[in-house]
């Protein structure tokens, strides 16, 4: 489904500043694949991200989506086939609109609807249901605007936004981080929930090295611009996060010097 290929990425090229944030990361992901993607502060991760997403240009390299090149695709195309959730609970709604509102804006993605989207009756059904998966009773509250929602609550809109018109790509850059630690655990079992019963394929940023074991299927860590694990299978299912650390620190010959990473 996604494929990358020798993709190269530095910032700031031919100044006394250039940093290398992409080496030649080779990845690829089959259908319905969930990887979560750990490493230290400045190893790449969100620049991975920012590259497949086409917030970035890249300097070499090829990204394929579903067997379609997509690697000079500007940023809005791309959208209409991978969704994202950033880590700040403010960026992914409009505050001063409705739930409905929102989640049509969502839903419309890819259709042409003219200026305003509306919401269709059906619709409305459509989202109840879909906002009942979040067990926050939003669905009781669709009338309301989004700014009145908590943190958690519009993540987790933010979420079922991004996955309401199902993308080929989930992009989820450390979704849950602002969070406190029993929403977070919410919406990670909701992305977990959504990811399975829709077979997407998702990339999963997370500073919690627990549940980049404990959620999806696949983890990857990042270093320096470079994969240098990737876990999958019986040795995943193996790994603990000690352990973790400790391949990492036996691997790249540096300490983790992430310390979220280390804290949570
Ligand atoms: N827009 C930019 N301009 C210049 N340098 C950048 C830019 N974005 C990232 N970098 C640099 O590229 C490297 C990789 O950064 P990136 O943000 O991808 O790391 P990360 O793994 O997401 O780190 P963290 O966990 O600390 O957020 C870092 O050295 C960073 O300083």
């Amino acid at each position: 489904m996604l494929k990358i290929e020798a993709l190269r990425k530095a910032f700031g090229q031919g100044s006394n500043n250039e940093k290398l944030a992409l080496a030649e990361v080779n990845l690829s992901l089959q259908e319905g694949e969930f990887v979560t993607i750990i490493g230290g502060n400045g190893a790449g991760k969100s620049t991975l991200l920012n590259c497949i997403s086409g917030v970035y240009e890249i300097d070499e390299g090829r990204i394929t989506l579903d067997s379609v090149d997509i690697t000079f695709d500007p940023e809005y195309k791309r959208s209409r086939h991978i969704g994202r959730v950033f880590q700040d609970p403010l960026r992914g709604t409009a505050y001063d609109m409705t739930i409905e509102e929102n989640l049509a804006i969502a839903f419309a993605k890819g259709k042409s609807v003219g200026l305003r989207p509306g919401v269709a009756k059906n619709d409305t059904a459509l989202f109840k249901e879909r906002l009942e998966l979040l067990d926050l009773g939003l669905e009781n509250r669709i009338k309301q605007k989004v700014g009145l929602l908590s943190g958690g609550q519009r993540q987790a809109l933010t979420l079922l936004m991004a996955t309401i018109v199902k993308p080929k790509l989930l992009l989820l850059d450390e979704h849950t981080a602002a969070l406190d630690p029993t929403i977070a655990r919410k919406v990670l079992n909701l992305t977990r929930k959504i990811v399975a019963e829709e077979k997407l394929c998702t990339l999963m940023i997370t500073h919690n090295m627990k549940a980049s074991l404990e959620f999806g299927t696949r983890t990857i860590m990042m270093h320096e611009g470079k994969i240098m694990m990737d876990l999958q299978g019986q040795e995943r299912s193996n790994m603990t996060v000690d352990r973790l650390i400790e391949q990492f620190e036996k691997r790249s010959g540096a300490e983790l010097d992430n310390d979220r990473m280390l804290l949570s």
